[in-house]
């Protein structure tokens, strides 16, 4: 479960940025989108975001409805951003941890200032997003090793000379 901030964003006016990441040796193209969260809960106050417990029931409409309206097998984490503001935390990161234990979700603490974790968290998504789907991709390296020993053996097979290329014009 992301919630991204505008330092990611591949250009503000975009609604979607592409990333390609490399996980387990695969190239993996990635699609980021950033959820408008004022738009979609106009009814909770900024001042109600200052409180953790606001923030928990936050995340747990979020999850609710990523749980509900995302495809089935929907791979989740959670990011607690602005890391670099020790000074003004709003929750623990204890708490942030035991949250994201709850809903078995891996937990990250995240920086756009200072890139710490950016990196971690979307491989790390990634990686689950590509265990999730481990048969097709399976399938997908069986199809393309299949295809490489083909192209092999076409290699190896010594091919007939043709008329051209040889005195012979039959094959007694
Ligand atoms: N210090 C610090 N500031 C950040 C960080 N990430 C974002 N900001 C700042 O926080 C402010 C809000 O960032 P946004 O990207 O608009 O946050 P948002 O969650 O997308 O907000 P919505 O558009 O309301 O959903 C901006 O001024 C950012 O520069 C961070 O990791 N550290």
């Amino acid at each position: 479960l992301f919630k991204f901030s505008r330092p990611l964003r591949a250009e503000p006016s975009l609604a979607g940025a592409m990333k390609t990441i490399e996980v387990d040796g695969i190239k993996v193209r990635i699609q980021i989108w950033d959820t408008a969260g004022q738009e979609s809960y106009q009814t909770i106050t900024k001042q109600y975001y200052r409180r953790a417990q606001g923030i928990f029931l936050h995340i747990m409409k979020w999850v609710s409805d990523v749980d509900e309206y995302a495809a089935e097998g929907v791979q989740k984490i959670l990011i607690g951003n602005k890391a670099d503001e020790e000074q003004k935390r709003q929750v623990g990161r204890e708490q942030g941890q035991q949250l994201a234990k709850e809903y078995g979700m891996d937990f990250y603490e995240t920086s756009a200032c200072t890139n710490l974790n950016i990196k971690e968290s979307f491989t790390r998504l990634t990686e689950l997003v590509l265990q999730a789907h481990r048969k097709e991709l399976d399938g997908l390296r069986i199809c393309a090793s299949n295809e490489l020993a083909l192209a092999e053996l076409e290699e190896e097979e010594p091919k007939p000379e043709g008329p051209a290329n040889s005195s012979k014009t039959c094959w007694c």
